[in-house]
C-alpha cells in the first residue's frame, strides 16, 4: 500500500530579526492511510512545525511534501482533505460565534448543502445532543469544546486530521473520553491521523507507529510495539519514556 503522506528530507527555517532559526531539520517518514502516526519529542523540537508545514503554514527551506501522491497545497480542495485540530479549543474556537454557526462555517465556504442535517449529525458523532447547538464557547466545558473542535475538523469528511496536542488541555478523565472519542471516529471514517503529543502514554493509547523528534531532526522512529516492549534504541528516547508517566507493561 502506497503512503498517503510522504514527508521526504523536510526542513523549515524561520527568520527572525536577521537570525535563522532551523525548526525542522531533514526530516522524513511517512504514513500509510488509515494509520495513526504520532511524533513526539520535546517542546521546541519541531513537532507542531511539520503540521503546519503541511498545511502550507510554515516556511518550508526544503524537502517535499505529498498527500496521495501529489504535493500538498493550500486551497479548498486540501482543505476539503485535510483538516488540523490544535490543542487549545478555547483560542481556536470563535468566542462569538454559536456552535452551530462554528459547524455551518465550512459549510458554506464549500457550498454544500443540507445544513441543519449535517450539524445535527456532526454533533451526534461526537457525542452532544442538540441542546448544544446554539450555545457559546464560554458555555461548554473544555472537554465539550475539544468535541466542537473535532466535529468541525470532520465537517467536510476529511480523509486525513492533523492533531496538536488535542487531548493536553483537558482533564485526565476527560483526555481519556476524547482520545476514546477519536480511535472510535478513526474506525468508523477511515480516517489517517498524524498526531503531535509529547505524553507516550497518550502515544501508545493511540498511534501505531511513532517518530522521536529532537531539535528539529527524528532520532528514532519505533513501531507500537517495540514502544510497549521497551524497545527504544536511542538514549533519547529513554530519557523520555523515563520521564513521562508511561509505565511499559511487563
Ligand atoms: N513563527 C515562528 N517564528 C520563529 N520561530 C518559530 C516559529 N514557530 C516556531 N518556531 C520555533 O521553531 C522551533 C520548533 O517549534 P515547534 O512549535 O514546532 O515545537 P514543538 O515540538 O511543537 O513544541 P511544543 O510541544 O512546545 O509545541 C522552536 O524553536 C520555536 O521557537
Amino acid at each position: 500500500m502506497s503512503a498517503l503522506i510522504e514527508i521526504e528530507n523536510l526542513s523549515v527555517t524561520f527568520r527572525q530579526r536577521g537570525r535563522e532559526v532551523r525548526a525542522v531539520r531533514d526530516v522524513s517518514f511517512s504514513v500509510a492511510a488509515r494509520e495513526s502516526f504520532g511524533l513526539v519529542g520535546e517542546s521546541g523540537s519541531g513537532k507542531s512545525t511539520i503540521l503546519r508545514a503541511i498545511c502550507g503554514m510554515a516556511p518550508v527551506s526544503g524537502g517535499s511534501i505529498r498527500i496521495g501522491g501529489a504535493p500538498a497545497a493550500t486551497g479548498r480542495a486540501f482543505a476539503a482533505r485535510v483538516q488540523m485540530v490544535f490543542q487549545d479549543p478555547y483560542s481556536s474556537l470563535h468566542p462569538r460565534r454559536t456552535v452551530d454557526a462554528t459547524l455551518a462555517e465550512p459549510l458554506a465556504i464549500h457550498g454544500r448543502g443540507d445544513r441543519d442535517a449535517r450539524v445535527l449529525a456532526a454533533l451526534g458523532d461526537v457525542g452532544l445532543d442538540a441542546s448544544f447547538r446554539f450555545r457559546y464557547p464560554h458555555q461548554l466545558s473544555g472537554g465539550q469544546r475539544q468535541r466542537v473542535a473535532i466535529a468541525r475538523a470532520l465537517m467536510l469528511e476529511p480523509e486525513i486530521l492533523l492533531l496538536d496536542e488535542p487531548t493536553s488541555a483537558l482533564d485526565a478523565s476527560v483526555q481519556a473520553e476524547a482520545l476514546n472519542l477519536l480511535s472510535r471516529l478513526r474506525v468508523e471514517r477511515g480516517l489517517t491521523f498524524l498526531m503531535v503529543s509529547h505524553d507516550l502514554a497518550v502515544i501508545d493509547h493511540m498511534c501505531d507507529a511513532v517518530a522521536v523528534m529532537r531539535d528539529g531532526a527524528v532520532v528514532e522512529r519505533l513501531d507500537r510495539a517495540t514502544l510497549a516492549d521497551g524497545g527504544a534504541q536511542e538514549p533519547y528516547t529513554r530519557q523520555l519514556l523515563a520521564a513521562s508517566a508511561y509505565a511499559a507493561p511487563v
